[in-house]
Parts: C-alpha cells; sequence; structure tokens
C-alpha cells in the first residue's frame, strides 16, 4: 500500500490517479457573514441586476478556494473542491442535465434557475417550484428532480465548467462535485404524468452519456479530479421497496461506472474519479464500489465501519477515510482518528489512503473563532474557553484534515503537539461542570411507563369538545406569522444594546396583539400568537434551557437563501423557568377565542441543534421531554387550552437503514409522549410534521398520541390523508390547504377542492383547516389573503357537510 501524496505540476496539464492526503467533501457555500444570501435576496427583490448576483458568487468562490489553500488543502491535484451552488447542488444537477419539467420550458438561464427553485406567479406566469425535501438526514433541504419516461437529457455543463476555469486561472486545480447519476435518479420523483410504478432509475441508461459528455467538459476544462456524490448508496429511505431494491441500485452503480469510469479513459475522456458515499455505512455496496473502475473512493467512517475483511478491487484505488465529522461540530479526538486512518489500508486492501471528512461540509458553520459565549460572568467565561476548546467549525476542520493527513505522509511526529492538543480538549470536555448534572439524569433514571400515558383517547376527544366548543373543521394556523424587517431589526436592535429589553418586549407585544387582531378579522377558529419573539423555533428554545449554547454567527444553509444557527447541545439539559407562559398567557388575554400555546418538541430541538455525542440520543431526548413537559403543564395552569408540540424533524431523523429505525422511533416517539401527557384529557394536545414524506413514519405519528396533528399536504394534494386512514389513524388531522413555501395566494376554489378531497377520506369530525406550515418566510401582502380563502373555503365545505 502507498500512501497518497499532493501532486504537482501545472492545473491544466495535472491528471494523475494519486489522491492529496487530505481533502473535504465540501465547505459551507453561504459565505462567512452570509454574502451569498444578501446577494442573492438584493437580487431576487430587484434591488441587483445579474452580473451584480454572479460577481458575488464569484468573489465568494475565489474566496473560498483561498481560505481552502491557505487552511493547508494542496492547491493542485484536486484537494480543493469546487461545490458551490446558486441554490442546491441538486437543482445544480438538474439544470446540467436539462432535467427540468416542462412547465420551465421557455426559461433560460438564471431565470429558468430560479423558476425551478422558486416558482413564479403574476405576469411571469404561474408555475410551481420543485419540491423541497430533506437531504438524507440533515436539515439541508433539496429540490426534488421530477422525471418521467418523456424527460429529455440535455447538457448545460457551463456552471460547473466556469468554476473550474476561473480556478485554473487562479492556479488552482479544484475538484468540482456532482451529485451523481444513480443517486441523482433514486432523489427524484417520478413525473406527474408518469404511469403509475414508473420508477426514474429506468432513466439511467439515457442519462449517462450525458454525464460522459459532463465529465469530458471538466475534463476539458482542466479538471483532474471530479467528485460524485453518491450518497444514495447509503441510504434505504430512497428505495420505493415496490419498485427498487438495494440489488437494483448496486446494478445501476455498475452500469453507471463502466460506462463513465470504465469507458471512458482517465486523463484523456474524463478526470479522475472520486466517488462519494457519505451520510451512513456502505454495507453490502463495499464490493460494488470496489469492483468499479473509479480511482478513488470516499467513505464515511463516523456513521459507517470498515468491511470486515479486505475487498477485492481496492488494490487499485485510493480509499478516502471520512474520519473528521462533517455532520457534527465537535473537535475531533485525533489520536483516535489516525488509528483509524492507519486500519484502513489493512481492512480494505486499498492500495492507498487519503483522509478525509465524513461528509460535505456543507452542513456546519464557517468558522469557531469569531463566536463568544462569554456574558460577563465567570460561567460565561468559563464556557466561553470551553467551547472555544471543544469545538470544530469547517476552517477547524479543514485544520484536522491536514494534521492528520500529516500524519499519514509525515508520520505523527510531525504533528504531534495537535495531537496532543486536541486529545486535551477532548478530556476537558468529558471532565467539564454542567456536562453532567445528577439531578437531571436522577429525573430521567426515575421515569415510569406511566408517565408516557395520557389516558383514553375516546374520554379525551369529549372533554376538549365540551371545552372547545369547535365548529367542524376549524381553522386554524400553523404557529409562525410574517417575521416582519421591524420585527427582525427590533431583535437586532436589542441584541446590540440599542433597544431596551422593555422596549422589545413591547414591540414584541405590540406584535403579538396585531396577529390576534388579524386571526379574528378573518374568522379562523384556534388562533396563536405568531411567534414574533422567536428568531427561530429551536434557537429559542436553546436560549431559554440549560445545557445549550448558541453561536452569533454560525449560519448554516437550510434551504436556497435560508439559514439558522443550529444550538449546541453540550450538557445535560433542564429548564431553570417558563419560557413561553407569558406570551401564551398575554395572547389569550385579548381573545375569547382558544389561542395554542406553542413549543417545539424534543427530537426537532435535537435534530436542528449540534448534539452531543457523549451520551445516547435518547437520554438527551427524555431530558427535553422533561423539560417541556414542566412548559405544557405551566401552559395548562396558566389556561391554555390547546398546546401544540411541532415536531416537523421527526422523520428527518429517522435512521438511513431500516435496522435501526425500531429502536429510533421507540425513543423519539416516547420523548413527544413524555412531553405531552402530564395534561389533563380536556387539554388539546397538537402536533405539526413537515418538510418530509411521512409514508414511512405513518404508524409512529399515531404512537405519538396526539389528539390534532397537521400533516404538510398541499403540494401532494393530500396524499397523506388516505394513507393516515388506511393505517387506522383516528385522530383529529389538518392536512396543509396550501403552501406556504411560495409566496402564490392560492384561490377559494384551489383550497375548497383540497378539503373536499380530504372530507372524502377523513371523518369530517376529525378534519382541521390549516396551512402546510408557519408563515413566517412570507409576507402579510400574501398571506392575509391567503388566510381569508382558506376561511371562505373552510366554511363553504362546512356548509354542505
Ligand atoms: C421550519 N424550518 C426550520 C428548520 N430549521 C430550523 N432551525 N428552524 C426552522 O424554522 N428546518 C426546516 C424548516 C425550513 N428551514 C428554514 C430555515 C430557516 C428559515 C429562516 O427563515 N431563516 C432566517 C433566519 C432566522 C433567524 O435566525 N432570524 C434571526 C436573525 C435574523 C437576521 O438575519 N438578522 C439580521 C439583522 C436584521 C436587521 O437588522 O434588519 C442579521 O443578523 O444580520 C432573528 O429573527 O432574530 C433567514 O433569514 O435565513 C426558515 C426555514
Ligand atoms: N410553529 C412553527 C412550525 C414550523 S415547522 C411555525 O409555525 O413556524
Ligand atoms: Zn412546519
Amino acid at each position: 500500500m502507498s500512501q497518497s501524496t499532493t501532486t504537482t505540476g501545472s492545473p491544466a496539464e495535472a491528471n494523475t490517479a494519486t489522491f492529496p492526503a487530505a481533502t473535504v467533501l465540501g465547505y459551507p457555500r453561504i459565505g462567512p457573514n452570509r454574502e451569498l444570501k444578501r446577494a442573492l435576496e438584493s437580487f431576487w427583490a430587484a434591488r441587483t441586476d445579474v452580473p451584480a448576483l454572479e460577481d458575488a458568487a464569484a468573489t465568494l468562490r475565489t474566496r473560498t478556494r483561498a481560505r481552502l489553500a491557505e487552511l493547508g488543502l494542496a492547491r493542485t491535484g484536486g484537494a480543493v473542491p469546487e461545490a458551490s451552488s446558486f441554490y442546491d447542488q441538486v437543482l445544480d444537477a438538474s439544470y446540467a442535465l436539462g432535467a427540468l419539467p416542462a412547465r420551465f420550458d421557455g426559461l433560460a438561464g438564471l431565470d429558468l434557475y430560479f423558476a425551478a427553485a422558486r416558482g413564479t406567479s403574476g405576469d411571469a406566469g404561474e408555475r410551481a417550484p420543485l419540491e423541497m425535501t430533506k437531504w438524507f438526514d440533515t436539515n439541508y433541504h433539496y429540490l426534488v428532480p421530477e422525471i418521467g419516461p418523456g424527460t429529455t437529457f440535455r447538457l448545460d455543463a457551463s456552471r460547473f465548467v466556469g468554476p473550474v476555469r476561473e480556478a485554473a486561472a487562479e492556479g488552482l486545480d479544484t475538484r468540482p462535485v456532482v451529485v451523481g447519476p444513480v443517486t441523482y435518479l433514486l432523489l427524484s420523483k417520478a413525473a406527474d404524468d408518469a404511469p403509475a410504478g414508473f420508477e426514474p432509475l429506468s432513466r439511467l441508461g439515457d442519462l449517462l452519456p450525458v454525464y460522459a459528455e459532463l465529465l469530458r467538459e471538466l475534463r476539458a476544462a482542466g479538471a483532474s479530479w471530479v467528485q460524485l456524490d453518491e450518497s444514495g448508496l447509503v441510504a434505504d429511505h430512497l428505495l420505493d421497496t415496490a419498485t427498487v431494491s438495494p440489488a437494483d441500485v448496486h446494478a445501476a452503480v455498475k452500469a453507471a461506472y463502466r460506462a463513465l469510469a470504465t469507458d471512458l479513459a482517465a486523463g484523456v475522456d474524463r478526470p479522475a474519479i472520486l466517488l462519494q458515499a457519505s451520510y451512513g455505512d456502505l454495507g453490502t455496496a463495499w464490493p460494488v464500489v470496489a469492483a468499479t473502475d473509479v480511482e478513488a473512493v470516499a467513505v464515511d467512517l463516523v456513521r459507517g465501519a470498515l468491511p470486515a475483511a479486505p475487498v477485492p478491487g481496492l488494490e487499485t484505488k485510493t480509499v478516502v477515510a471520512g474520519v473528521v465529522d462533517g455532520h457534527n461540530i465537535w473537535r475531533a479526538d485525533l489520536g483516535a482518528k489516525a488509528d483509524l486512518v492507519d486500519a484502513v489500508a489493512a481492512a480494505t486492501g486499498a492500495g492507498a489512503v487519503a483522509v478525509g471528512t465524513s461528509t460535505s461540509l456543507q452542513h456546519v458553520p464557517h468558522d469557531v473563532e469569531p463566536e463568544s459565549w462569554d456574558d460577563g460572568t465567570a460561567a460565561g467565561a468559563e464556557l466561553d474557553a470551553n467551547l472555544h476548546a471543544w469545538l470544530a467549525f469547517a476552517d477547524q476542520k479543514v485544520g484536522e484534515v491536514v494534521a492528520l493527513g500529516t500524519a499519514l505522509t509525515d508520520g505523527r511526529d510531525a504533528v504531534a503537539d495537535v495531537l496532543a492538543a486536541a486529545s486535551a480538549a477532548v478530556a476537558g470536555r468529558r471532565d467539564a461542570a454542567g456536562v453532567r448534572v445528577d439531578a437531571v439524569r436522577a429525573r430521567t433514571a426515575a421515569l415510569q411507563p406511566g408517565d408516557f400515558e395520557r389516558g383514553a383517547h375516546a374520554e379525551r376527544v369529549t372533554a376538549q369538545r365540551e371545552r372547545l366548543g369547535l365548529p367542524a373543521l376549524p381553522t386554524t394556523t400553523i404557529g409562525s406569522f410574517p417575521q416582519t424587517v421591524e420585527i427582525r431589526r427590533a431583535r437586532a436592535a436589542h441584541a446590540r444594546g440599542e433597544l431596551t429589553t422593555d422596549a422589545y418586549e413591547q414591540a414584541m407585544r405590540d406584535e403579538i396583539a396585531r396577529v390576534v387582531t388579524l386571526q379574528e378579522e378573518l374568522g379562523l377558529d384556534v388562533l396563536v400568537h405568531g411567534e414574533a419573539e422567536r428568531n427561530d423555533m429551536v434557537q429559542y428554545f436553546a436560549e431559554l434551557l440549560d445545557g445549550f449554547a448558541v453561536t452569533t454567527n454560525g449560519w448554516v444553509q437550510s434551504y436556497g437563501s435560508r439559514c439558522t444557527r443550529p444550538s449546541i447541545l453540550w450538557g445535560d439539559v433542564s429548564r431553570p423557568e417558563p419560557m413561553t407562559v407569558r406570551w401564551a398567557q398575554y395572547a389569550q388575554s385579548l381573545t375569547e377565542k382558544p389561542v395554542k400555546g406553542m413549543l417545539t418538541g424534543p427530537v426537532t430541538i435535537m435534530a436542528w441543534s449540534f448534539v452531543r455525542d457523549d451520551v445516547p440520543l435518547a437520554e438527551t431526548a427524555n431530558q427535553i421531554g422533561l423539560a417541556l413537559r414542566d412548559e405544557v403543564v405551566d401552559l395548562e395552569a396558566a389556561g391554555i387550552a390547546v398546546v401544540q408540540v411541532d415536531e416537523p424533524a421527526l422523520r428527518e431523523l429517522l435512521p438511513l437503514r431500516q435496522a435501526d429505525q425500531a429502536a429510533y422511533l421507540d425513543w423519539s416517539v416516547g420523548s413527544f409522549r413524555l412531553a405531552t401527557a402530564g395534561v389533563r384529557p380536556d387539554t388539546q394536545v397538537h402536533t405539526h410534521l413537515c418538510y418530509s414524506e411521512f409514508g414511512e413514519v405513518i404508524g409512529a405519528i399515531d404512537g405519538l398520541d396526539a389528539d390534532v396533528t397537521s400533516i404538510e399536504a398541499a403540494r401532494s394534494r393530500m396524499e397523506v390523508v388516505p394513507e393516515l386512514q388506511d393505517a387506522g389513524f383516528s385522530r383529529g388531522v389538518g392536512p396543509g390547504v396550501y403552501d406556504i413555501h411560495s409566496p402564490r395566494v392560492p384561490s377559494v376554489a384551489e383550497v375548497t377542492e383540497l378539503l373536499e378531497l380530504a372530507v372524502k377520506s377523513v371523518d369530517p369530525n376529525l378534519l382541521w383547516v390549516n396551512p402546510d406550515c408557519g408563515l413566517k418566510t412570507r409576507g402579510y401582502a400574501e398571506t392575509t389573503p391567503s388566510l381569508a380563502h382558506l376561511v371562505e373555503a373552510a366554511h363553504a365545505v362546512r356548509a354542505t357537510l
């Protein structure tokens, strides 16, 4: 076995199958100060034009390449990935392959690209955007390709080739990252006009010539390596078991890489290929990738394992050992990681080994350095020092792979002090105050089965009907109302110390009063306070719970220009004091109608935070469940009759391999029940699910034992409703009747049609009327008429019952 070394030579000429010693599979692309977000939003608001947007994106790409080289990745040999995107990497592939659906015909360039991402309306014509769904088990959302028997594929490589040439002009041989052909089709859905049972993977043969052409163009532009992301290989959830089996996927990989790796000559017709499989264990796919003629394979050794025995075929390849976690932010124990890297050659039989991240770094923020957790108290100073030592964001992770790469090529002595500092940080974290809190552990240890049970559902239905007296088809919203510029500005001014806490809270109360009045005017039945005071539905709670830290600039792209600052769950969790009660109570004081208390559930808080890796997830889930249980009970005591606990991420955390799913569903459902089982029968518990396909977890939704479940359904035209009924779901259900992701205002007729569809498969006594999700990303210009149409449609259908 030979260790990988970096190559030299001019970028345009370089094409060697020797992979550099260290790389990362991708890097955050929103910019260290969210430069891309700002450029996109200015462009969409017509404040800037295409050249300004292209300029901003090019500047960011140049900055990224320079930063990665400065942090120690080689400038040549394809060590630096080119993984930028204007919106989404799957959309980039759809655009390059010419695979966008016919409703976008007639558009070109960025007009086409953004129309597919965001839809168009008004003078631009009515076009629904591509559907958005979760990328593997992350909080990143990709745009789902729609593939049918008639989809044509035609290459436009410009958005991949341009950055390669741009990098070459800077003397840098960058490695473009493209979603691989098999994963692209696995991530696709059948186009609406496809016959029943049509499987996008059946189009592989037609897609491969276009990928081959793309590889040729990348090579011609000077790329010595290309990275093809075939993470679909690790994920059972992408398989529609009725039509595609793991064996079909393996056969597809074999065919794809025969066409792309074997039939095209490396260094002549194509760049060397790095086949990437992230987010899980390769399992039975090890021999499949080993048998291809790709030059390198990147595997996730954080989530996945080494094979049981060396795999024939790997002796001609580099295995890029993904030992640095791209999915979480804890500093690595580099000594242990170096041991793992050292084991890879013997375990896999690889011809060469290199070091990498387990996934793209798009899931972590840019840089720990600018953060401060010091609030001026002794505890703040201690946390500040601790977290700085414990954390690695993207830039620190690049440093980790570079150090491990040096250990591999030059021996550990060359980086002895880096390894020692990492070990000390890991030990310091294990022993720090707050990581383990005995009182919290005692409470979870004392839990009894009865703590997870609410009592008979039928009894609750009667008690709630009497208490709430709601009409048939009650109307409600999911919680948030538009987060206006004024609200965000007030919060930013408060954070900067330019607005007093009193003035800020008064501004939020004024907003709540406006939102309550609006809902009364619209005639909604169950009101919300609008969540104006929340920066984010997870971060808000993380700021109020012990055991979490939050960042000031740790932004991570969630979709398009939308970002979140995932909180850092570093210690045992408890609730020092009530969190939402005064806001809910204030809203309830303004109206006779019921106002829903609004909380985020344990699974979603965990899914959208960086979770600790030193205790089982189930323990943390119960800690958060207990903190929320206290809040739910306090809301009830404050006179709130309806409490909603959102779990939009229930499906997101579902393990990618079926074998692991039952245990997950057990603790995740349990933590929700723990959070909600402390209230009386006449208090109505709602939950809300969105951003995923829920077919696979229908049983778990029932297991939550919520009285009412609102669920995203508009874009799939209520598909989930019969699924729920078929599974024997007999609780209240609010399938979303309009898509909140688009500024389009649904007509009364459209909403009525969807409700009529729902009424066909749900007992009208169980049916609720609500949008798909919260309204925080929308403006009032579309929110007010959309809700007016929703109420009108509900009244119309109610009258027919
Ligand atoms: C519901 N979803 C959520 C997910 N994950 C979360 N953590 N939260 C979610 O709500 N995942 C699934 C879905 C879809 N995903 C998203 C993700 C992000 C957004 C979104 O709207 N993001 C906002 C930022 C929200 C926020 O943190 N707001 C803060 C800070 C606002 C800000 O940028 N302030 C400016 C200053 C403003 C001024 O002076 O005018 C600044 O700091 O520079 C706040 O409100 O205080 C985004 O803009 O990206 C939606 C769905
Ligand atoms: N209550 C939240 C749920 C979003 S998934 C909201 O309305 O924004
Ligand atoms: Zn939602």
